[in-house]
Protein backbone atom coordinates (compact mmCIF):
# COMPACT_ATOMS: atom_id res chain seq x y z
CA UNK A 1 0.00 0.00 0.00
CA UNK A 2 1.40 3.55 -0.73
CA UNK A 3 1.25 6.60 0.89
CA UNK A 4 -1.39 8.43 -1.22
CA UNK A 5 -3.66 5.49 -1.02
CA UNK A 6 -3.91 5.98 2.80
CA UNK A 7 -4.13 10.45 2.96
CA UNK A 8 -4.30 12.80 0.20
CA UNK A 9 -1.12 14.48 -1.82
CA UNK A 10 -1.64 18.00 -0.42
CA UNK A 11 -1.79 16.73 3.38
CA UNK A 12 1.30 14.49 2.64
CA UNK A 13 3.41 18.06 1.16
CA UNK A 14 1.78 19.94 4.86
CA UNK A 15 3.23 16.94 6.75
CA UNK A 16 6.54 16.97 5.54
CA UNK A 17 7.12 20.45 5.43
CA UNK A 18 6.38 20.16 9.23
CA UNK A 19 8.46 17.26 9.91
CA UNK A 20 11.54 19.55 8.38
CA UNK A 21 10.48 22.29 10.67
CA UNK A 22 9.99 20.76 13.95
CA UNK A 23 11.71 17.54 13.51
CA UNK A 24 10.14 13.99 13.90
CA UNK A 25 7.31 13.73 16.50
CA UNK A 26 6.11 10.51 16.50
CA UNK A 27 2.24 10.38 17.56
CA UNK A 28 2.90 7.44 20.11
CA UNK A 29 6.05 8.94 21.66
CA UNK A 30 4.73 12.42 22.46
CA UNK A 31 2.60 11.62 25.70
CA UNK A 32 5.96 8.99 26.57
CA UNK A 33 8.98 11.79 26.21
CA UNK A 34 9.22 15.42 26.64
CA UNK A 35 10.89 16.53 23.46
CA UNK A 36 14.66 17.21 25.30
CA UNK A 37 16.03 19.44 22.19
CA UNK A 38 14.78 22.90 22.04
CA UNK A 39 14.18 24.26 18.64
CA UNK A 40 16.34 27.37 19.54
CA UNK A 41 18.87 27.70 22.16
CA UNK A 42 17.84 30.55 24.45
CA UNK A 43 21.53 30.37 26.04
CA UNK A 44 22.68 31.14 22.22
CA UNK A 45 20.46 33.62 21.76
CA UNK A 46 20.82 35.85 24.75
CA UNK A 47 24.94 35.45 24.55
CA UNK A 48 24.75 36.43 20.78
CA UNK A 49 21.82 39.64 21.60
CA UNK A 50 24.20 40.78 24.56
CA UNK A 51 27.89 41.03 22.66
CA UNK A 52 26.79 42.38 19.72
CA UNK A 53 26.84 40.36 16.24
CA UNK A 54 30.55 40.62 16.01
CA UNK A 55 31.18 38.07 18.50
CA UNK A 56 31.24 34.24 17.86
CA UNK A 57 31.63 32.24 20.64
CA UNK A 58 34.96 31.06 19.95
CA UNK A 59 35.87 34.62 20.93
CA UNK A 60 34.79 33.90 24.19
CA UNK A 61 37.38 30.79 25.14
CA UNK A 62 33.88 28.06 24.37
CA UNK A 63 32.41 30.34 27.37
CA UNK A 64 29.13 32.29 27.10
CA UNK A 65 29.83 33.63 30.71
CA UNK A 66 33.02 34.69 31.07
CA UNK A 67 33.75 36.21 34.58
CA UNK A 68 30.57 35.00 36.13
CA UNK A 69 30.51 36.80 39.59
CA UNK A 70 33.45 38.84 38.29
CA UNK A 71 32.17 42.21 36.76
CA UNK A 72 35.69 43.59 35.85
CA UNK A 73 36.28 40.82 33.51
CA UNK A 74 36.17 42.01 30.17
CA UNK A 75 32.93 40.99 28.56
CA UNK A 76 31.23 40.36 31.54
CA UNK A 77 27.73 40.43 31.65
CA UNK A 78 27.22 43.17 33.82
CA UNK A 79 25.78 41.24 37.31
CA UNK A 80 25.48 44.58 39.40
CA UNK A 81 22.47 45.57 38.07
CA UNK A 82 20.96 43.56 39.73
CA UNK A 83 22.41 45.06 43.42
CA UNK A 84 20.95 47.73 43.53
CA UNK A 85 23.46 50.06 42.32
CA UNK A 86 22.79 53.70 41.69
CA UNK A 87 21.22 55.23 38.49
CA UNK A 88 23.95 58.16 38.27
CA UNK A 89 27.04 55.62 39.23
CA UNK A 90 25.68 53.10 36.67
CA UNK A 91 26.06 55.28 33.76
CA UNK A 92 29.69 56.87 34.72
CA UNK A 93 30.97 53.29 34.79
CA UNK A 94 32.85 52.21 31.68
CA UNK A 95 30.58 49.72 29.87
CA UNK A 96 33.05 46.41 29.80
CA UNK A 97 32.06 45.28 25.98
CA UNK A 98 33.99 42.69 24.48
CA UNK A 99 35.79 43.29 21.66
CA UNK A 100 37.91 41.63 19.55
CA UNK A 101 41.59 42.55 19.18
CA UNK A 102 41.22 39.99 16.02
CA UNK A 103 40.15 40.87 12.71
CA UNK A 104 37.92 38.94 10.99
CA UNK A 105 39.20 35.88 9.58
CA UNK A 106 38.67 36.45 6.27
CA UNK A 107 40.62 40.22 6.06
CA UNK A 108 43.16 38.14 7.74
CA UNK A 109 44.01 35.51 5.30
CA UNK A 110 43.51 38.53 2.40
CA UNK A 111 46.01 40.36 3.96
CA UNK A 112 48.42 37.20 3.90
CA UNK A 113 47.58 36.51 0.56
CA UNK A 114 48.29 40.22 -0.61
CA UNK A 115 51.62 39.47 0.81
CA UNK A 116 50.77 42.80 2.94
CA UNK A 117 53.82 41.62 5.49
CA UNK A 118 53.51 44.95 7.47
CA UNK A 119 50.53 44.61 9.13
CA UNK A 120 51.93 41.82 10.68
CA UNK A 121 52.87 42.08 14.17
CA UNK A 122 56.43 42.95 14.90
CA UNK A 123 56.57 39.66 17.04
CA UNK A 124 55.73 37.17 14.74
CA UNK A 125 58.94 39.16 12.46
CA UNK A 126 61.07 38.55 15.45
CA UNK A 127 60.34 34.42 16.13
CA UNK A 128 60.83 34.43 12.21
CA UNK A 129 64.64 35.02 12.75
CA UNK A 130 65.08 34.15 16.09
CA UNK A 131 64.04 30.62 14.82
CA UNK A 132 64.72 30.84 11.38
CA UNK A 133 62.68 28.51 10.42
CA UNK A 134 63.70 26.58 6.77
CA UNK A 135 61.50 28.21 4.28
CA UNK A 136 58.33 25.57 3.60
CA UNK A 137 59.53 23.21 0.42
CA UNK A 138 56.87 22.27 -1.40
CA UNK A 139 58.64 19.71 -3.18
CA UNK A 140 60.08 16.83 -1.74
CA UNK A 141 63.73 16.80 -2.06
CA UNK A 142 65.92 14.31 -1.75
CA UNK A 143 67.44 14.08 1.96
CA UNK A 144 70.93 13.67 2.15
CA UNK A 145 71.47 10.97 -0.37
CA UNK A 146 75.14 10.72 -2.28
CA UNK A 147 74.76 13.71 -5.12
CA UNK A 148 77.97 15.00 -5.21
CA UNK A 149 77.71 16.51 -8.94
CA UNK A 150 78.97 19.61 -10.20
CA UNK A 151 75.56 21.51 -9.86
CA UNK A 152 76.22 20.64 -5.94
CA UNK A 153 79.41 22.21 -5.63
CA UNK A 154 78.92 25.01 -7.09
CA UNK A 155 75.73 25.24 -4.79
CA UNK A 156 77.29 24.34 -1.69
CA UNK A 157 80.57 26.88 -2.24
CA UNK A 158 77.34 29.34 -2.04
CA UNK A 159 76.30 27.97 0.46
CA UNK A 160 76.35 30.63 3.95
CA UNK A 161 74.01 31.22 5.90
CA UNK A 162 70.23 31.60 5.54
CA UNK A 163 69.29 35.07 4.52
CA UNK A 164 66.16 36.90 4.97
CA UNK A 165 64.26 35.31 2.48
CA UNK A 166 60.70 35.69 1.76
CA UNK A 167 58.18 33.23 0.83
CA UNK A 168 57.16 35.16 -2.10
CA UNK A 169 61.02 34.24 -3.33
CA UNK A 170 60.55 30.74 -3.33
CA UNK A 171 60.87 28.88 -6.55
CA UNK A 172 59.62 25.43 -6.91
CA UNK A 173 60.92 24.58 -10.45
CA UNK A 174 65.07 25.72 -9.64
CA UNK A 175 66.28 23.63 -6.12
CA UNK A 176 67.44 26.37 -3.69
CA UNK A 177 70.85 27.02 -2.90
CA UNK A 178 72.27 24.69 0.00
CA UNK A 179 72.19 27.30 2.98
CA UNK A 180 73.08 26.12 6.55
CA UNK A 181 72.15 28.56 9.66
CA UNK A 182 73.90 27.71 13.03
CA UNK A 183 70.66 28.44 15.56
CA UNK A 184 72.34 28.18 18.71
CA UNK A 185 75.57 27.76 20.66
CA UNK A 186 76.70 26.17 24.17
CA UNK A 187 79.62 25.01 25.76
CA UNK A 188 79.55 21.24 26.81
CA UNK A 189 82.22 20.16 29.31
CA UNK A 190 83.44 16.05 28.23
CA UNK A 191 85.81 13.98 30.29
CA UNK A 192 87.92 15.20 26.99
CA UNK A 193 87.48 19.24 27.77
CA UNK A 194 84.86 21.77 27.15
CA UNK A 195 83.43 21.56 23.68
CA UNK A 196 80.72 23.86 21.84
CA UNK A 197 78.04 22.46 20.53
CA UNK A 198 76.64 24.27 17.42
CA UNK A 199 73.28 23.65 16.47
CA UNK A 200 72.81 23.75 13.05
CA UNK A 201 69.38 24.34 10.36
CA UNK A 202 69.29 24.11 6.83
CA UNK A 203 66.88 24.18 3.80
CA UNK A 204 67.39 21.41 2.49
CA UNK A 205 66.12 18.61 4.99
CA UNK A 206 64.20 18.93 8.11
CA UNK A 207 66.97 17.63 10.43
CA UNK A 208 68.93 19.37 13.26
CA UNK A 209 72.91 18.49 12.28
CA UNK A 210 75.49 19.59 14.74
CA UNK A 211 78.66 20.84 15.02
CA UNK A 212 80.86 19.81 17.91
CA UNK A 213 83.76 22.40 18.09
CA UNK A 214 87.12 21.70 20.24
CA UNK A 215 88.49 25.23 20.70
CA UNK A 216 89.19 25.33 24.29
CA UNK A 217 91.54 28.64 23.85
CA UNK A 218 88.08 30.42 22.58
CA UNK A 219 87.32 30.43 26.71
CA UNK A 220 90.16 32.60 27.62
CA UNK A 221 88.91 36.23 27.66
CA UNK A 222 92.50 37.44 27.40
CA UNK A 223 93.65 38.11 23.73
CA UNK A 224 97.29 36.79 24.42
CA UNK A 225 96.13 33.03 24.73
CA UNK A 226 94.39 33.34 22.03
CA UNK A 227 96.96 32.49 19.22
CA UNK A 228 94.94 31.11 16.57
CA UNK A 229 92.03 32.62 15.09
CA UNK A 230 89.03 31.39 17.02
CA UNK A 231 87.12 28.56 15.22
CA UNK A 232 83.23 30.27 15.16
CA UNK A 233 80.12 29.81 12.85
CA UNK A 234 80.13 33.09 11.05
CA UNK A 235 76.33 32.47 10.81
CA UNK A 236 75.74 32.62 14.44
CA UNK A 237 77.99 35.49 15.03
CA UNK A 238 76.39 37.67 12.41
CA UNK A 239 73.90 40.13 13.42
CA UNK A 240 70.61 38.58 12.53
CA UNK A 241 68.35 41.66 12.40
CA UNK A 242 68.41 45.33 13.42
CA UNK A 243 65.82 44.64 16.68
CA UNK A 244 68.09 42.08 17.89
CA UNK A 245 69.27 42.96 21.53
CA UNK A 246 72.78 41.95 23.05
CA UNK A 247 71.26 39.15 25.25
CA UNK A 248 69.29 37.95 22.47
CA UNK A 249 72.52 37.26 20.97
CA UNK A 250 74.30 35.87 24.04
CA UNK A 251 71.57 33.55 24.76
CA UNK A 252 71.98 31.93 21.35
CA UNK A 253 75.61 31.66 21.95
CA UNK A 254 77.30 34.83 19.86
CA UNK A 255 78.98 35.63 22.85
CA UNK A 256 82.61 35.71 23.74
CA UNK A 257 85.22 34.23 26.18
CA UNK A 258 83.60 32.16 29.21
CA UNK A 259 79.55 32.88 29.90
CA UNK A 260 78.74 33.57 33.33
CA UNK A 261 77.28 35.77 35.51
CA UNK A 262 79.51 38.26 35.49
CA UNK A 263 80.78 37.59 31.93
CA UNK A 264 78.40 37.94 29.18
CA UNK A 265 80.22 39.95 26.35
CA UNK A 266 78.20 39.55 22.75
CA UNK A 267 80.25 38.67 19.71
CA UNK A 268 81.04 40.72 16.87
CA UNK A 269 80.88 39.52 13.27
CA UNK A 270 84.17 37.46 12.31
CA UNK A 271 86.90 39.62 10.57
CA UNK A 272 90.48 38.18 9.60
CA UNK A 273 93.43 40.00 10.91
CA UNK A 274 96.55 39.78 8.99
CA UNK A 275 98.37 38.42 12.22
CA UNK A 276 95.99 35.69 13.04
CA UNK A 277 96.18 34.17 9.48
CA UNK A 278 100.28 34.65 9.83
CA UNK A 279 99.85 32.45 12.65
CA UNK A 280 97.22 30.09 10.95
CA UNK A 281 99.85 29.00 8.81
CA UNK A 282 102.59 27.62 11.06
CA UNK A 283 100.09 25.03 12.71
CA UNK A 284 98.57 21.85 11.51
CA UNK A 285 95.58 22.25 10.17
CA UNK A 286 92.48 21.52 12.37
CA UNK A 287 91.51 18.14 12.63
CA UNK A 288 87.95 17.12 11.97
CA UNK A 289 85.67 14.58 11.78
CA UNK A 290 82.63 13.94 10.40
CA UNK A 291 80.30 12.08 11.91
CA UNK A 292 76.98 9.68 11.12
CA UNK A 293 74.09 9.48 13.87
CA UNK A 294 73.93 5.89 15.57
CA UNK A 295 71.60 5.24 18.28
CA UNK A 296 72.47 2.04 18.75
CA UNK A 297 75.93 2.31 19.51
CA UNK A 298 76.05 5.83 20.86
CA UNK A 299 73.43 5.89 23.03
CA UNK A 300 72.65 2.18 24.26
CA UNK A 301 76.38 1.74 23.89
CA UNK A 302 75.74 -1.18 21.28
CA UNK A 303 78.47 -3.59 20.62
CA UNK A 304 77.52 -4.08 16.90
CA UNK A 305 79.56 -1.10 15.57
CA UNK A 306 82.16 1.19 16.76
CA UNK A 307 80.38 5.11 16.23
CA UNK A 308 79.84 5.05 20.05
CA UNK A 309 83.71 4.69 20.73
CA UNK A 310 84.77 6.42 17.45
CA UNK A 311 82.75 9.76 18.43
CA UNK A 312 84.43 9.68 21.86
CA UNK A 313 87.71 8.78 20.69
CA UNK A 314 87.10 11.63 18.00
CA UNK A 315 86.54 14.50 20.47
CA UNK A 316 89.39 12.80 23.02
CA UNK A 317 92.07 12.95 19.61
CA UNK A 318 90.94 16.24 18.77
CA UNK A 319 91.42 17.74 21.89
CA UNK A 320 95.20 17.31 22.16
CA UNK A 321 97.00 19.81 22.70
CA UNK A 322 99.24 20.47 19.77
CA UNK A 323 103.38 21.46 20.01
CA UNK A 324 104.46 23.67 17.61
CA UNK A 325 108.44 23.52 16.24
CA UNK A 326 110.76 25.26 18.27
CA UNK A 327 111.10 28.52 16.42
CA UNK A 328 114.17 31.42 17.00
CA UNK A 329 111.83 33.44 19.24
CA UNK A 330 110.59 30.27 21.23
CA UNK A 331 113.30 27.72 21.28
CA UNK A 332 111.26 25.18 23.26
CA UNK A 333 108.08 25.02 20.90
CA UNK A 334 104.83 26.24 22.13
CA UNK A 335 102.09 24.47 22.88
CA UNK A 336 98.42 25.31 21.77
CA UNK A 337 95.08 23.44 22.83
CA UNK A 338 94.19 20.93 20.23
CA UNK A 339 91.58 22.26 18.28
CA UNK A 340 88.99 20.71 15.17
CA UNK A 341 85.37 19.84 14.87
CA UNK A 342 83.25 16.59 14.51
CA UNK A 343 80.58 17.82 12.63
CA UNK A 344 77.44 15.17 13.42
CA UNK A 345 74.94 14.41 10.52
CA UNK A 346 71.54 12.89 11.14
CA UNK A 347 71.93 10.33 8.96
CA UNK A 348 71.51 7.14 10.79
CA UNK A 349 72.58 3.93 9.53
CA UNK A 350 74.90 5.35 6.79
CA UNK A 351 71.65 7.24 5.74
CA UNK A 352 68.80 4.26 5.67
CA UNK A 353 66.98 5.45 9.08
CA UNK A 354 66.85 3.81 12.27
CA UNK A 355 63.47 1.44 11.46
CA UNK A 356 65.72 -0.49 8.68
CA UNK A 357 68.46 -0.50 10.08
CA UNK A 358 67.20 -2.39 13.08
CA UNK A 359 65.43 -5.11 10.31
CA UNK A 360 69.11 -4.72 8.86
CA UNK A 361 70.22 -5.98 11.91
CA UNK A 362 68.05 -9.06 12.35
CA UNK A 363 69.18 -9.81 8.64
CA UNK A 364 72.46 -9.45 9.83
CA UNK A 365 72.30 -12.22 12.94
CA UNK A 366 70.61 -14.57 10.12
CA UNK A 367 73.61 -14.71 8.39
CA UNK A 368 74.23 -11.70 6.08
CA UNK A 369 76.45 -8.88 6.16
CA UNK A 370 75.79 -5.43 6.90
CA UNK A 371 76.14 -4.58 2.98
CA UNK A 372 74.08 -7.60 1.73
CA UNK A 373 71.38 -6.71 4.89
CA UNK A 374 71.16 -3.27 3.54
CA UNK A 375 70.99 -4.36 -0.59
CA UNK A 376 68.24 -7.18 0.93
CA UNK A 377 65.76 -3.79 1.86
CA UNK A 378 66.30 -2.14 -0.90
CA UNK A 379 68.65 0.05 -0.13
CA UNK A 380 71.96 1.12 -0.94
CA UNK A 381 74.91 -0.32 0.96
CA UNK A 382 75.39 3.78 1.80
CA UNK A 383 72.84 6.84 1.33
CA UNK A 384 74.72 9.57 2.76
CA UNK A 385 75.94 12.52 1.44
CA UNK A 386 78.36 15.25 2.69
CA UNK A 387 77.33 17.96 1.24
CA UNK A 388 75.44 19.82 4.43
CA UNK A 389 78.88 18.77 6.37
CA UNK A 390 81.06 20.97 3.90
CA UNK A 391 78.43 23.90 3.95
CA UNK A 392 78.68 23.60 7.99
CA UNK A 393 82.63 23.39 7.57
CA UNK A 394 82.90 26.74 5.82
CA UNK A 395 80.39 28.28 8.23
CA UNK A 396 82.84 27.63 10.67
CA UNK A 397 85.85 28.54 8.69
CA UNK A 398 87.21 25.27 8.10
CA UNK A 399 88.31 25.24 3.52
CA UNK A 400 87.42 27.37 0.90
CA UNK A 401 84.20 29.62 3.05
CA UNK A 402 83.83 33.26 3.33
CA UNK A 403 86.25 34.00 6.50
CA UNK A 404 88.59 30.71 6.33
CA UNK A 405 90.38 30.23 9.54
CA UNK A 406 92.02 27.75 7.96
CA UNK A 407 91.93 26.91 4.11
CA UNK A 408 93.32 23.05 4.85
CA UNK A 409 91.32 20.43 6.99
CA UNK A 410 93.03 16.92 8.25
CA UNK A 411 90.16 14.33 9.13
CA UNK A 412 89.88 11.53 11.09
CA UNK A 413 88.43 8.42 9.02
CA UNK A 414 88.73 4.76 7.55
CA UNK A 415 86.38 5.57 4.96
CA UNK A 416 87.37 6.52 1.31
CA UNK A 417 84.15 7.78 0.66
CA UNK A 418 84.32 10.27 3.26
CA UNK A 419 87.39 12.07 2.04
CA UNK A 420 86.52 11.99 -1.65
CA UNK A 421 82.96 13.50 -0.82
CA UNK A 422 84.73 16.41 1.28
CA UNK A 423 87.05 17.27 -1.90
CA UNK A 424 84.31 17.28 -4.54
CA UNK A 425 83.06 19.85 -1.95
CA UNK A 426 85.76 21.76 -2.11
CA UNK A 427 86.84 21.39 1.19
CA UNK A 428 90.85 20.86 1.00
CA UNK A 429 91.94 17.94 2.78
CA UNK A 430 95.75 17.55 3.29
CA UNK A 431 95.96 14.18 5.49
CA UNK A 432 93.85 11.65 6.37
CA UNK A 433 94.31 10.31 10.22
CA UNK A 434 92.87 6.85 10.86
CA UNK A 435 90.38 5.56 13.50
CA UNK A 436 91.55 1.80 14.38
CA UNK A 437 89.30 0.59 16.63
CA UNK A 438 90.74 0.35 20.38
CA UNK A 439 89.60 -3.23 20.53
CA UNK A 440 91.88 -3.82 17.57
CA UNK A 441 95.00 -1.49 18.60
CA UNK A 442 95.08 -3.43 22.07
CA UNK A 443 94.93 -7.03 19.78
CA UNK A 444 97.91 -5.59 17.85
CA UNK A 445 99.95 -4.92 20.96
CA UNK A 446 99.06 -8.21 22.84
CA UNK A 447 98.86 -10.57 19.50
CA UNK A 448 101.42 -12.58 21.22
CA UNK A 449 100.42 -12.75 24.58
CA UNK A 450 97.25 -14.38 22.97
CA UNK A 451 98.97 -17.57 21.41
CA UNK A 452 98.10 -20.49 23.97
CA UNK A 453 99.98 -24.01 23.15
CA UNK A 454 100.93 -22.53 19.81
CA UNK A 455 97.68 -22.30 18.67
CA UNK A 456 96.26 -18.73 17.97
CA UNK A 457 92.42 -18.07 19.50
CA UNK A 458 89.92 -17.50 16.93
CA UNK A 459 89.85 -13.90 16.29
CA UNK A 460 86.09 -13.76 15.77
CA UNK A 461 85.03 -15.57 18.62
CA UNK A 462 83.81 -13.44 21.74
CA UNK A 463 86.25 -12.19 24.37
CA UNK A 464 87.12 -14.45 27.01
CA UNK A 465 86.90 -12.87 30.30
CA UNK A 466 90.69 -12.40 30.56
CA UNK A 467 90.78 -10.51 27.12
CA UNK A 468 88.77 -8.27 28.65
CA UNK A 469 90.47 -7.70 31.85
CA UNK A 470 93.57 -7.42 29.85
CA UNK A 471 91.68 -4.67 27.65
CA UNK A 472 90.59 -3.05 30.89
CA UNK A 473 94.59 -3.11 32.52
CA UNK A 474 95.39 -2.02 28.95
CA UNK A 475 93.76 1.26 29.97
CA UNK A 476 90.66 0.86 27.67
CA UNK A 477 88.03 2.83 28.66
CA UNK A 478 84.49 1.90 29.07
CA UNK A 479 83.60 3.24 25.58
CA UNK A 480 85.85 0.87 23.91
CA UNK A 481 83.47 -1.96 22.03
CA UNK A 482 84.51 -5.37 21.30
CA UNK A 483 83.07 -9.07 20.49
CA UNK A 484 82.47 -11.27 17.48
CA UNK A 485 79.59 -8.87 15.85
CA UNK A 486 81.82 -6.04 15.98
CA UNK A 487 84.53 -8.08 14.32
CA UNK A 488 82.28 -9.11 11.52
CA UNK A 489 80.80 -5.39 11.14
CA UNK A 490 84.54 -4.23 10.59
CA UNK A 491 85.61 -6.90 8.34
CA UNK A 492 83.04 -6.29 6.13
CA UNK A 493 83.62 -2.29 5.77
CA UNK A 494 87.42 -3.40 4.80
CA UNK A 495 86.65 -6.02 2.20
CA UNK A 496 83.24 -4.51 0.95
CA UNK A 497 83.51 -1.04 1.67
CA UNK A 498 86.95 -0.43 1.14
CA UNK A 499 87.64 0.92 4.60
CA UNK A 500 91.30 1.97 4.79
CA UNK A 501 91.74 0.25 8.15
CA UNK A 502 94.45 -2.84 8.41
CA UNK A 503 93.26 -5.92 9.53
CA UNK A 504 94.57 -6.72 12.60
CA UNK A 505 95.63 -10.08 11.62
CA UNK A 506 96.34 -12.03 8.65
CA UNK A 507 96.55 -16.16 8.40
CA UNK A 508 97.31 -17.47 4.97
CA UNK A 509 94.22 -18.27 3.07
CA UNK A 510 92.26 -16.29 6.09
CA UNK A 511 91.44 -12.67 6.79
CA UNK A 512 90.10 -11.64 9.70
N1 LIG B 1 72.76 0.17 7.73
C1 LIG B 1 73.60 -0.01 8.73
N2 LIG B 1 74.15 1.07 9.30
C2 LIG B 1 75.02 0.88 10.30
C3 LIG B 1 75.32 -0.37 10.81
N3 LIG B 1 76.19 -0.20 11.84
C4 LIG B 1 76.40 1.12 11.95
N4 LIG B 1 75.69 1.78 11.03
C5 LIG B 1 75.65 3.20 10.74
O1 LIG B 1 76.85 3.54 10.11
C6 LIG B 1 77.14 4.89 10.34
C7 LIG B 1 78.57 4.96 10.88
O2 LIG B 1 79.14 5.91 10.21
P1 LIG B 1 80.45 6.73 10.64
O3 LIG B 1 80.62 6.73 12.10
O4 LIG B 1 80.37 8.03 9.96
O5 LIG B 1 81.63 5.89 10.10
P2 LIG B 1 82.00 5.25 8.75
O6 LIG B 1 81.31 5.72 7.56
O7 LIG B 1 81.92 3.82 9.00
O8 LIG B 1 83.49 5.71 8.53
P3 LIG B 1 84.59 6.11 9.56
O9 LIG B 1 84.75 7.56 9.37
O10 LIG B 1 85.81 5.38 9.19
O11 LIG B 1 84.14 5.74 10.90
C8 LIG B 1 76.13 5.39 11.33
O12 LIG B 1 75.12 6.11 10.66
C9 LIG B 1 75.55 4.11 11.90
O13 LIG B 1 74.21 4.26 12.33
C10 LIG B 1 74.72 -1.49 10.20
O14 LIG B 1 74.97 -2.63 10.54
N5 LIG B 1 73.87 -1.26 9.17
Amino acid sequence: MTLTQVMPPEDIQDNILLDVLTGPDPKGAKTAFARRDAALDPLLIAAAAASGPHVTRNHYHHDFFPGVMLPQAEGAWDWTRFTGEEASSKAERKHLAYVSRQAPRRQRLNTLEEGKENDRPREIDLLKSAENLPLPSKKRRPSLTCSSTTENKSRSTKAQHLPETSSSQVNDSAPQPLEVKCLARTRIPTPHGPVFLHLYHNNRDSKEHMAIVVDPAQLSESHDDQLLPSIRSSSLDSVWNENETEMERIIRGAYVGRLSSHSQHASKPQTMTSSESTWAESVPPPLIRIHSECFTGETIGSMRCDCGEQLDEAIRQISQPITLPPTPSCSRGQTLPGRGAVIYLRQEGRGIGLLSKIRAYNLQDMGHDTVTANLMLGHKADERGYEIAAAILRDLGLGDGPNPISNEVRVLTNNPDKVAALKKEGIPVTERMPMIPLSWQHRHAGSEDKIVGGKEQSPTSPLASQEVEKMVAAGLSGKAVYGEDLDKYLRTKVLRMGHMLPLWMEEAGAIY
